[in-house]
């Protein structure tokens, strides 16, 4: 049995060397062919090429949209304007410590929101594929603090859990109801749900390993359970101790007692891009994994790139796979930065395109480099994973990063005028509770810019 003292991760990659493994999960690495692509000999550089899919019409809308904005942003932080803004800010009496007071955040010349004009100009183009509404589920608090090093007291996760949902998150994964031998960060299950199952305003899942945790988690309060399984024979083995197989027939069990309790069950698949001991995952064992969890169930099956390592060339391909199978609607996406490739895989996640549309040459290049072909980019998912503060890690995927920090989602969810009901502001006091309480600063790369430009405008 493989234990917490021997972890699986990026430093135990018996049959790769690191060339291999480069390779193995480079950004290419599922990258068709030039001729698949149809779009001449240039198609990373896209942004400097004319393609098949672009047209000099498209550059030139585009280019006249997105360079009122740069002159918009270049202005803003510039001479006057900006003296009256930051004037305007200490007006408000602000205090500045070395803590960012989040809810001072300033707004419009920093906001994350396009013009009018180029929101409109962009949004008939490329956007009008993104959803309305997206759910994020936040899962700081579970997947987030299962990976601290020091055991994080139980009045701290249920302060967070509840500055979390006065967020306005609809889902706070809270817990684990796992062996306390495995992962022993979170071996106050049972205290952190009795103190928080009491809240309405969101649901509070918690992970189930098999039927043994479905029964505490309920016991103590649980209304949701989440099971995990794995699309990677060796991942499973070092998290859960049984085989992909194994752990279905388990989930199958967890399955069965929730439809008894009219507990709903949320599914996850790991390593749905790559793996720390088998290296690139195919997108059809990814389905297989999600079918099965569909068909036992689960209402939704979240995708887990466990180890972050998929660029939008690799991710693409898994979701068609699973999209043959399990509906859109179904489907939630739960990266991790360990590359930084988190905001660009939920993009094109969530992206939703008419096949007749045609990208602007511009963008293309810059979000859409990677896409094998855009009569085939319909992803249309909308519910994402993320967690406040880039909390969080794999503790059997050691060198795996935090999930994306669920600021950088809202932030840029903001900008793109799309709906999440979570108030950016109580976010981040969310963030920075948790992120003073481990003595450092926060992962979530929104939170630190906006509290330096707080900052920085206080001491004008
Ligand atoms: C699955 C097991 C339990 C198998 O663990 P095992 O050792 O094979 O199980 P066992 O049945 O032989 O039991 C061993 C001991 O654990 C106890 N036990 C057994 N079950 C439970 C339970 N539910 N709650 C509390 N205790 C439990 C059981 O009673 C026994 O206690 P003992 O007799 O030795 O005192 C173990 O491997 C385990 O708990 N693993 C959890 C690992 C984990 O939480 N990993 C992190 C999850 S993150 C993830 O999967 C990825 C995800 C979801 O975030 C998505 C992504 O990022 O991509």
């Amino acid at each position: 049995m493989s234990s917490l003292e021997e972890p699986l991760g990026f430093d135990k990659l018996p049959s790769m060397s690191t060339i291999d493994r480069i390779q193995r999960f480079s950004a290419g690495a599922c990258r068709p062919t030039v001729d698949d692509m149809g779009m001449g000999n240039c198609w990373i550089e896209g942004r400097g090429c004319s393609t098949s899919n672009s047209s000099d019409e498209d550059y030139e809308e585009y280019k006249g949209e997105a360079f009122p904005w740069r002159r918009h942003v270049r202005d803003a932080s510039d001479g006057e304007a900006f003296n009256r803004r930051a004037k305007s800010l200490s007006k408000n009496r602000m205090k500045f410590g070395h803590v960012c007071k989040s809810r001072n955040l300033p707004d419009q010349h920093y906001s994350s929101k396009c013009t009018e004009r180029g929101t409109r100009g962009i949004t008939n183009k490329f956007l009008n594929g993104i959803p309305k509404f997206v759910k994020i589920v936040e899962v700081g608090p579970r997947d987030g603090l299962q990976n601290e090093k020091n055991i994080v007291p139980t009045s701290v996760k249920v302060e967070l859990i509840r500055r979390l949902v006065s967020s306005g998150l609809p889902v706070v994964e809270a817990t684990s109801f796992v062996s306390p031998k495995w992962v022993p960060q979170l071996a106050d299950a049972k205290d952190v749900m009795k103190a928080v199952c009491d809240i309405e305003d969101a649901r509070l899942p918690v992970l189930t390993p098999n039927v043994k945790g479905f029964e505490a988690a309920v016991a103590a309060g649980a209304k949701e359970v989440a099971i995990f399984a794995s699309a990677s024979e060796s991942f499973s083995k070092s998290n859960i101790n049984c085989s992909i197989e194994e752990s279905l027939a388990r989930y199958h069990a967890v399955c069965l007692a929730a439809k008894e309790h009219s507990v709903p069950v949320r599914g996850y698949v790991s390593c749905v891009v790559g793996c720390p001991v088998e290296g690139t995952i195919p997108p059809s064992k990814v389905a297989y994994v999600a079918k099965e969890l569909y068909d036992m169930g689960c209402f939704e099956i979240s995708l887990g790139d466990t180890i972050g390592v998929g660029t939008p060339g690799t991710v693409i391909p898994m979701l068609e796979a699973v999209m043959a199978v399990v509906p859109a609607e179904k489907l939630a996406v739960h990266f991790h930065d360990t590359y930084g490739q988190s905001l660009p895989n939920i993009l094109i996640s969530l992206q939703k395109i008419d096949s007749a549309v045609r990208i602007p040459s511009t963008l293309a290049g810059v979000v859409l480099a990677q896409i094998p072909k855009l009569s085939m980019f319909q992803m249309g998912i909308s519910t994402v994973d993320s967690s406040v503060a880039g909390l969080g890690g794999c503790p059997y995927a050691k060198g795996a990063s935090g999930n994306v920090a669920t600021e950088d989602v809202v932030y840029m969810l903001n900008g793109l005028g799309v709906k999440t009901n979570v108030d950016l502001a109580k976010l981040m006091l969310a963030g920075e509770f948790i992120s003073n309480h481990l003595g450092r600063q926060s992962g979530s790369k929104t939170a630190v810019a906006l509290c330096r430009v707080t900052a920085d405008a206080s001491k004008i």
